[in-house]
């Protein structure tokens, strides 16, 4: 032990529930229901119990949080990537399934880049008269050397011509005819040459790149009217559980479902087609009939993870034939996560499901922690960059597994928030990410890895359908 974890003695077993402001961190999410949840978990040998062990030694059933994150990613990625062509206007959010070359030069041709005068040769020069050389225009005639045109941004540049002066460093004398420089003038000066940007040709962004509102703009400059991007995934959502109400206020032991209008935006925040999200309640031949005839490339459930009566996610995968992957995560909260493969039956191909616990924090936890990557890898998306933060103040570790906490940044700090108990959306709600507190906790100014949230950064799925008229 290294002194510095949550101590277990907290014996009111009172806090899994997340801890209001006012009361210690000591008793935040974990407690003593679920050290006793430990206690009895066999060692991977089938030897003594994990509790006994120690934390250095004690081995989980449950995955170690950066293993399952990992395995997801890689299953995600094992799949065969699907491809399409799909029209500018509705590629916004998807990822490009080949790198992005220039179909033309940018710009296509010497263009002027202000508004002003084009000169051939040294001044001063005879204006010529007839107008002047407008954008969006075929090439003009040669300009005789000691001749001057008015031009405008973005016309063509004619040939013969060698510099541009804008039109407050010049000055002309009406009477005679005449352009004079107020300044220097460099050959050259304030014309953009063909192929300055790209020549036809040049790899402008990679393979895997996510198309971008400025991906869009590029795409549309380089001669694009359509991009080979991966094919989204597609999510079903089954929600869970009797106890839950789509409208009003709670009554007679019934809660509002949090889960059903959270989990598919997130998903679609993250990019992907989410097709339904249904409410089978607690009902095992529905769940049964749900998981075996959907041919959505994830499943994803919420509740009835865990051991209870109505809790029928492992029973229904068993009677599936579904092979876990991933059974359990040592993480708070979230630990009873599941990550299930569907083998190919008949028309449909294999398939993956998530269980996501139904306490709705842990829920959060089950998707960042296993259908985040596993999404990621099956849409072809590069990993973001890890990247770790000071956390402001001591954070209360389990002995043995990773704990994820919402923390908002203030001043190049990660100040954790409270009301972080499994059932709590309150502090998710307000955050800016969720922190990754190591078993054994955190001192203040300690370095935590970070995970964002689709909408701390741009997400494309924000804006609805990524369409333009
Ligand atoms: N004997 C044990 N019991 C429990 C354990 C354990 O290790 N041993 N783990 C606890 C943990 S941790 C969690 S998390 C939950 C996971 O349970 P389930 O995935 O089976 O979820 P449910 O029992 O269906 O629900 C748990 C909790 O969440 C509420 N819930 C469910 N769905 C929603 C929803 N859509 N919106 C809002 N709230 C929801 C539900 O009413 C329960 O209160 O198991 C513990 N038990
Ligand atoms: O408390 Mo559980 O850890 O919500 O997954």
């Amino acid at each position: 032990m290294n002194g510095r974890h949550h101590d277990f003695d907290a014996a009111d077993g009172s806090d899994v529930t997340g801890t209001p402001p006012s009361r210690s961190d000591k008793a935040e999410s974990d407690g003593v229901e679920e050290a006793l949840a430990l206690v009895g978990r066999k060692t991977s040998q089938g030897g003594a119990p994990a509790a006994a062990a120690g934390p250095s030694t004690v081995r989980h059933r449950a995955t170690p949080w950066p293993d399952a994150r990992a395995l997801a990613e890689r299953i995600g990625r094992a799949a065969p990537p699907r491809t399409q062509r799909v029209p500018l206007d509705q590629a916004l959010g998807h990822v490009l399934a080949e790198p992005l070359a220039a179909l033309c030069d940018l710009p296509s041709f010497d263009t002027s880049a202000m508004d002003g005068w084009i000169v051939a040769g040294p001044g001063p020069w005879t204006v010529q008269v007839g107008g002047s050389i407008l954008a969006g225009h075929g090439e003009a005639s040669p300009l005789p050397d000691g001749a001057a045109v008015r031009i405008a941004t973005g016309a063509r540049i004619p040939p013969e011509a060698t510099a541009v002066i804008r039109s407050e460093h010049a000055r002309t004398d009406a009477d005679k005819g005449q352009l004079y420089a107020e300044r220097e003038v460099v050959t050259g000066q304030d014309i953009r040459p063909r192929g300055q940007e790209c020549r036809s040709g040049d790899q402008l962004l990679p393979a895997a790149s996510l198309v971008t509102p400025a991906v869009l703009g590029l795409a549309a400059a380089a001669g694009y009217d359509e991009l080979l991007t991966v094919v989204r995934p597609r999510v079903e959502v089954l929600v869970l559980g009797d106890e839950l109400l789509t409208a009003g206020l709670p009554h007679d032991g019934l809660i509002r479902d949090a889960l059903g209008p959270m989990v598919g935006p997130w998903l679609h925040a993250l990019g992907v087609h989410v097709v339904a999200t249904r409410r089978l309640g607690d009902d095992a031949e529905a769940l049964y009939r749900a998981v075996t005839t959907s041919d959505a490339d994830l499943i994803l459930t919420t509740g009835g993870t865990a051991a209870g009566p109505v809790d029928h996610v492992h029973p229904v995968l068993r009677k599936a034939g579904a092979e876990l992957l991933v059974d359990s995560v040592a993480v708070r909260p979230g630990h009873p996560m599941l990550l299930a493969r569907l083998a190919a039956d008949g028309d449909l191909p294999a398939r993956h499901l998530v269980g996501l616990p139904g306490n709705p924090l842990a829920a959060v936890s089950g998707l960042l922690t296993l259908a985040e990557p596993l999404l990621r890898g099956l849409a072809g998306r590069p990993a973001p960059l890890p990247y770790r933060a000071p956390v402001h103040d001591e954070v209360h570790g389990h002995p043995y597994d990773t704990r994820l906490v919402p923390f908002v940044h203030r001043a190049d700090h990660l100040v954790p928030l409270h009301y972080n108990g499994p059932a709590m959306l309150r502090g998710i709600a307000a955050a800016d990410g969720l922190a990754v507190v190591p078993p054994g906790g955190a001192q203040a100014g300690d370095e935590l890895e970070v995970l964002d949230l689709p909408w701390t950064s741009w997400t494309p799925s924000l804006v609805e359908g990524g369409r333009f008229t």
